[in-house]
């Protein structure tokens, strides 16, 4: 990708851990309605998503859009994720497919397919002995109006993809915690994304050719019911780390 990447939500936990690794690879732009917390060293836009045309400005000559902002709280209520996620989301689209953006990468969530994890499945999904496995062809099933909103826009990415050709791939990310695994958490330690298994997916989103994609975004965990298969097989994907290799 030799053109610029417009990085949304740029200041969030997600956003720093693809700028933790990839900040010297890519021409960023990086847009968040906050401000930057220091001196950017990339151009910086303080805008809405839901304003169409600050967006249009952000995205107007990259390559490529990475699209974090929104609110990521999986009880988030439904005025917010209706503006943030869902209106924000499809503002962002539009205004890539204006610009003629080649490549869009959508933050979407486990919560999008929350719902898979029903009692008789709960905890054993969670160990490692367990083969349930959720590979992004079933439908989404979200246990709350956060995965609502990230199984929205992960239709509007379909709907994008198959009408402009926007080359779209969906991340499920599923818990991006730094240092370590979630401490405590079985549930956690299976989706558990490391800091630089995250900048590595989300490099990989940019650099490999796909036309429409959902793919999970965890490390190569022991205890897993997400398949990363079709992350490594389509995209290269090839995680370096394991919640099975930390003592908690
Ligand atoms: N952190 C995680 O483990 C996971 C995160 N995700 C998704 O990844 C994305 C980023 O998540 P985090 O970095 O954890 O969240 P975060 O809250 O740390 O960062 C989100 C950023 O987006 C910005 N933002 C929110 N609404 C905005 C709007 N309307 N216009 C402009 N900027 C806006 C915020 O100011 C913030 O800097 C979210 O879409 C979230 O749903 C999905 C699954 C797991
Ligand atoms: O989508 C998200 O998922 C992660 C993990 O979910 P949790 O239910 O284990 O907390 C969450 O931490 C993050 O805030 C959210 O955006």
């Amino acid at each position: 990708m030799d053109d610029p990447v417009l990085l949304t939500g740029s200041e969030g936990r997600v956003g720093s851990a693809i700028l933790g690794d990839l900040e010297s690879k890519y021409e960023w732009r990086l847009l968040d309605r906050e401000p930057p917390a220091a001196d950017p060293s990339h151009e910086f836009f303080v805008a809405d998503i839901t304003d169409y045309d600050a967006v249009y400005e952000a995205v107007d000559g990259v390559g490529a859009v990475i699209h974090l902002a929104g609110d990521p709280r999986p009880e988030a209520p439904w005025n917010s994720v209706l503006g943030n996620n869902i209106d924000g989301t499809h503002t962002v689209m539009q205004a890539a497919v204006d610009a003629g953006v080649e490549k869009f990468v959508f933050a979407s969530s486990n919560h999008a397919v929350g719902a898979y994890e029903t009692e008789e499945r709960k905890p054993d999904l969670y160990r490692t002995h367990d083969e349930f496995r959720l590979d992004g062809t079933e439908l989404p099933r979200p246990g709350n109006l956060y995965g609502v909103s990230k199984a929205a826009g992960e239709t509007l990415g379909r709907y994008y993809h198959d009408e402009f050709d926007l080359s779209v791939a969906c991340v499920r990310i599923g818990n991006l915690t730094e240092g370590h695994p979630p401490i405590d958490y079985e549930r956690g330690q299976a989706m558990w994304l490391s800091y630089r298994d995250c900048a590595h997916l989300f490099d990989c989103c940019l650099t490999a050719d796909y036309g429409y994609e959902i793919v999970y975004g965890i490390s190569d965990n022991d205890r897993k019911y997400y398949s990363i298969e079709r992350a490594r097989e389509v995209l290269g994907y090839d995680p370096q780390d394991n919640s099975a290799h930390h003592d908690d």
